[in-house]
């Protein structure tokens, strides 16, 4: 099945779409008349130029307000459409797109319409040009694919025939199976897009909100497997308009477009068994976080191991061959690594102290690599010392890295680490509850595809974080099984922030905090404050505000309090949280305690952090961070 995007879904001139398409891997383009137009070149060089890239046209886009008008409008519809076909023989593409008018003279009527559409099918079969025809959710009188077919059905030319279009069936909550009884030889394109569920107008949201497959509500899925029914063989291209996109990284978002068809296809191969074998491993099942490395140096790094043992953690072992230091509690496992040479010692370079590499325990390391593979995922790896392992790799956020563990490599910890002797009992952390990435707001939807694409995940809807200077977004992404890998993405989209601040600092997206669970959260507190541990201060009128408005005994708020204990209830259980102050680089640790069935992360509680946070570095004198 051949790949396809339109060049309206991509930022930059015609030459810089192309680039980043055919790099991305995308077997042909729909082309936006503006983006040829605009374009410093006539017809024929435009379409060697594509032919060079290694693309072909599958589609020339849009013809409008075509159908249905009076004279003299019909008539110079037509010669509008004929001098198209013009331009598309000197292109080099057979298909053109006409959308349902919004003609405010066009008289509807079915018969009308596949009367024009018959008629205009002539002329394209004497070019050897095909037609198809598109129903516009907001169309002034074909707003339905439904409707769309019917004509193209009465119009009866083997030169006419239909296109659907994912958003306009699923935007306007048109039952995508009422595609199963079109035939497949007379679905003559099929567009793809989804769309996050915003109630909105449909022109807009359209225009300005389209996403990439599996990066918004839509149930692109089940409309793919009701075309694939109807036995349809042509291109699936995606129609993207978005404004992020058009303002985003070309070659980002077109690898992002390919990497959600490749999945796309992929499920639906998967859910309909007669459309042939999957071709990659399925979603990787998560357990938890096996380890989380921090790069640093001197100083920060001593400041590190203090705070690392003030919240109960021990040196329990240390690299054979590295500076390279392993703290653990109960599961948890955190990682200083000082070394001057390979990936931590690049990151440290790059942005200081940062949280530089992840260990992710997954069911098998190897699908999860052949998988990663078969999304257009970056491999990692570095020259091994002697008797390292070697365990597979890939990038992660902004060139971090991310490891995948699984139960073969987890003698990782014997065979290269030699144990110190501990007497700590730690804190009681049992293991990392989530990790929470800070990124540009431009970048959550390309990370939310990276998690859902490669891991067995969801995500739960975006929440709003108020921060005194602005709004941060934060989406959720989690094991289905709730117990393996858990992230938070937070988008910030201004440097005033928190978020904002730590992405300048950091010069680009990464880990921004850790959160660490116990089942006990005064205790941990305690044992914490015992080893010197200093939270961060919540004020006093977070906690009259709280016994007023949650069911909690007077003296459990006390407690929390006493020691700096947050708490949230998202009407099935409750859950606590402390954190601790800024370290090195601007990450911070959180302590959660999750009651059953507690799924948030706190969010309620977020703008009462970052005031504190933002009010202890204003006493230090430090920037905001
Ligand atoms: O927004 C539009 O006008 C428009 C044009 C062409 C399309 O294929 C489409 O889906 C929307
Ligand atoms: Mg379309």
């Amino acid at each position: 099945m051949k790949t396809s995007i339109a060049t309206v879904s991509i930022a930059g001139t015609l030459t810089e779409k192309l680039d980043a398409i055919a790099a991305a891997g995308f077997d042909g383009i729909e082309i936006f008349e503006q983006d040829f137009v605009t374009h410093d070149g006539g017809p024929r060089e435009v379409g060697r130029m594509i032919r060079d890239h290694g693309l072909e046209i599958t589609l020339f886009q849009p013809f409008r307000d075509f159908e249905c008008l009076p004279e003299p409008y019909r008539t110079k519809a037509f010669d509008r459409a004929k001098h198209k076909f013009d331009t598309m023989a000197e292109l080099g593409t057979d298909m053109m797109l006409i959308c349902s008018s919004v003609h405010p003279r066009s008289l509807g009527g079915i018969d009308r319409a596949a009367g024009d559409l018959s008629e205009l099918g002539e002329i394209a079969r004497e070019r050897g040009l095909k037609v198809g025809y598109e129903a516009l959710a907001w169309g002034r009188h074909v707003d339905d694919h439904r409707d769309a077919w019917e004509i193209v059905r009465r119009a009866d030319h083997p030169n006419i025939g239909l296109i659907l279009d994912s958003f306009h069936t699923l935007g306007r909550g048109i039952d995508p199976e009422t595609i199963r009884s079109i035939p497949g030889d007379k679905v003559f394109f099929v567009q793809l897009a989804d769309a996050p569920k915003i109630d909105m107008d449909l022109l807009y949201w359209s225009r300005h909100f389209r996403n990439m497959p599996g990066e918004g509500d839509f149930e692109v899925k089940r409309f793919m497997q009701a075309v694939r029914a109807t036995g349809y063989a042509g291109p699936i291209s995606l129609e993207i308009f978005n404004d992020q996109f058009r303002g985003g990284d070309p070659a980002r978002i077109a690898a992002d477009g390919y990497r959600s068809l490749v999945v796309l296809l992929d499920d639906v191969r998967r859910a309909e068994p007669d459309t042939g074998a999957p071709r990659l491993p399925a979603r990787v099942e998560t357990g938890g976080i096996a380890f989380a490395e921090f790069a640093s140096r001197g100083e920060e790094a001593d400041t590190l191991a203090r705070a690392f043992a003030s919240l109960g953690f021990t040196r329990s072992a240390r690299h054979r061959n590295k500076a390279v230091d392993l703290w653990t509690q109960g599961d948890i496992r955190l990682i200083v690594n000082r070394e001057e040479e390979g990936h931590a010692a690049t990151s440290w370079n790059a942005r200081g102290t940062c949280v530089c590499d992840i260990g992710l325990s997954v069911g098998s390391a190897a699908d999860a690599v052949t998988r990663a593979e078969g999304l257009r995922l970056e491999p990692f790896s570095q020259p091994l010392g002697p008797g390292e392992m070697a365990i597979p790799a890939i990038r992660g956020l902004s060139g971090s890295v991310m490891h995948l563990l699984d139960e073969g490599l987890s003698t990782v910890w014997e065979r290269e680490f030699v144990p110190e002797d501990t007497g700590d009992r730690g804190a009681g952390m049992t293991h990392v509850d989530h990790i929470a990435q800070t990124m540009s707001y431009d970048e959550m939807l390309g990370w939310t595809l990276f998690y859902l694409s490669l891991f067995d995940m969801t995500k739960s809807p975006m929440v709003d974080v108020i921060d005194p200077d602005g709004v941060v977004r934060s989406q959720a992404v989690e094991s289905r099984t709730g117990t393996g890998l858990r992230v938070t993405l937070n988008g910030a989209e201004t440097h005033r922030t928190l978020a904002g601040r730590f992405l300048a600092d950091t010069f680009g997206a990464s880990v921004q905090h850790v959160a660490l669970a116990t089942d006990d959260i005064f205790a941990t507190a305690e044992a914490c404050a015992a080893r010197g541990f200093e939270p961060l201060p919540i004020p006093g009128n977070y906690y009259a505000d709280l016994a007023a408005r949650v069911d909690l005994p007077d003296a459990v708020i006390e407690r929390m309090r006493a020691a700096n204990i947050l708490y949230d209830h998202d009407g099935a259980a409750g859950f606590f949280q402390f954190y601790s102050r800024a370290l090195p680089g601007g990450i911070f640790i959180e302590v959660v305690q999750r009651e059953p069935g507690y799924r948030g992360y706190g969010a309620p509680n977020a703008p009462f952090r970052i005031a504190a946070q933002k009010r202890l570095a204003r006493t230090k004198g430090m920037p905001a961070r």
